[in-house]
């Protein structure tokens, strides 16, 4: 076991196999809390940092070095494959993603062009550079979904109420499912790119999923979603599908098309198994801001977050949602020691 990253603990844990111990890595572990991270980055732009094969293996590789996570996720930006496709954008520093000319009409959506493979070779060099030097620790990959990229496209950059999202949604379902199906399209020629290069994961981002009910979800996203999804159901790897406040959501974003559905801190594991079911693993989900609780908090509280995991069929332990930049990169490393000797 665990001698390749095809039979590692993470994708063993998200096929509900049997694992030696519980994997463990941190979404937006790469960057964010590194001082290694921000040295190397120094005069690089974001979107330009993606585009250096040598630079993404260095960043992706940073986190695997200094805490000794069980997986390594490529870096990159769930934007990358919009800018790709020929989308004016910018990912400014302390802000996240920016649109030049936010899409917000049927001419716009007509003019948005289909991803090429060859328009993001760089991901797969990437993604072959960084084989070698992971061994037997898997790569994960990733894309956007559907809602979450249209949400920065139609508002033109990071949102709190998704009011024009939710205009389009409900006021032209058309133009809304047109645009939703292209997006699609987009992070399927993306995710397979990275599948195709050998990474041995992929995670569907729906970050921001968690603004609409279930009935709405299941009406104007599941869809698309469901067509990502089950469009990579032979590609070998497992697939993760992780929202934020998705607590209503679970069950239909299990449903997608997810082999391992991802939970943030608000729903406790064993209650998020009782609606997902036993056909589906875990990850998640300690609260990122306990990071900055005494050390006896951070214990007390993974150790629980382990326990209603076993509820699983498979658990990947990980944070509710992203590292936070302030967080102790000390912490992170003994938050991995921790989950790995319980
Ligand atoms: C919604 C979303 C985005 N990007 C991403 C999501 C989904 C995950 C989530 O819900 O947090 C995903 C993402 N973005 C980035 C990664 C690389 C891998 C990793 O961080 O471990 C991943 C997995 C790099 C990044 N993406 C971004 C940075 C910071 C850029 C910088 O330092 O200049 C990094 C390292 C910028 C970005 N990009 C985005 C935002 C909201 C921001 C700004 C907020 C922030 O600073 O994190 C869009």
């Amino acid at each position: 076991m665990s001698n390749s990253p095809a039979d590692s603990a993470l994708v063993r844990a998200a096929r509900g196999l049997e694992v030696p111990r519980t994997p463990v890595w941190f979404m937006r572990q790469a960057g964010r809390s590194l001082p290694e991270y921000r040295k190397i980055r120094q005069g690089v732009a974001m979107l330009e940092s993606c585009r250096r094969p040598e630079l993404v293996t260095e960043i992706t590789l940073q986190p695997v070095r200094r805490h000794g996570v069980d997986a390594a996720i490529l870096f990159s930006d769930i934007v990358v494959p919009l800018a790709a496709a020929g989308i004016d954008l910018d990912i400014v520093p302390g802000t996240g993603p920016v649109v030049a000319e936010p899409i917000r009409t049927a001419a716009a959506v007509e003019a948005l062009r289909p991803l090429d493979a060859t328009d993001v070779s760089y991901v797969a060099e990437s993604v072959r550079l960084l084989l070698p030097e992971l061994g037997a620790t898997p790569l994960i990959g990733f894309a956007g979904a559907p809602f979450t990229l249209a949400s920065y496209l139609i508002e033109g950059g990071p949102s709190r109420t998704y009011l024009k999202t939710k205009a389009m949604m409900y006021g032209d379902p058309q133009l809304w499912h047109t645009l939703c199906s292209r997006l699609a399209d987009i992070t399927l020629t993306f995710l397979r790119v990275q599948i195709d290069a050998g990474v041995s994961a992929v995670q569907l981002f729906d970050s921001w999923a968690g603004a609409l009910s279930e009935a709405d979800y299941r009406e104007y996203v599941m869809p698309h979603s469901t067509r990502v999804l089950s469009g990579l159901a032979d590609a070998g790897v497992p697939r993760i599908h992780f929202g934020v406040g998705t607590g209503v959501l679970l069950e239909a974003m299990g449903e997608a098309g997810a082999d391992v559905v991802g939970v943030d801190w608000r729903t406790p594991l064993d209650r998020a198994v009782s609606v997902v079911g036993p056909e589906r693993s875990l990850q998640g989900n300690l609260d990122p801001a306990i990071l900055f609780a005494p050390w006896e908090v951070v214990e007390r509280e993974t150790r629980r977050v382990l326990a209603q995991g076993r509820a699983a069929r498979g658990h990947i332990f990980n944070l509710g949602h992203g590292v936070m930049p302030e967080t102790d990169p000390d912490v992170l490393t003994r938050l991995v020691e921790l989950v790995h000797s319980v």
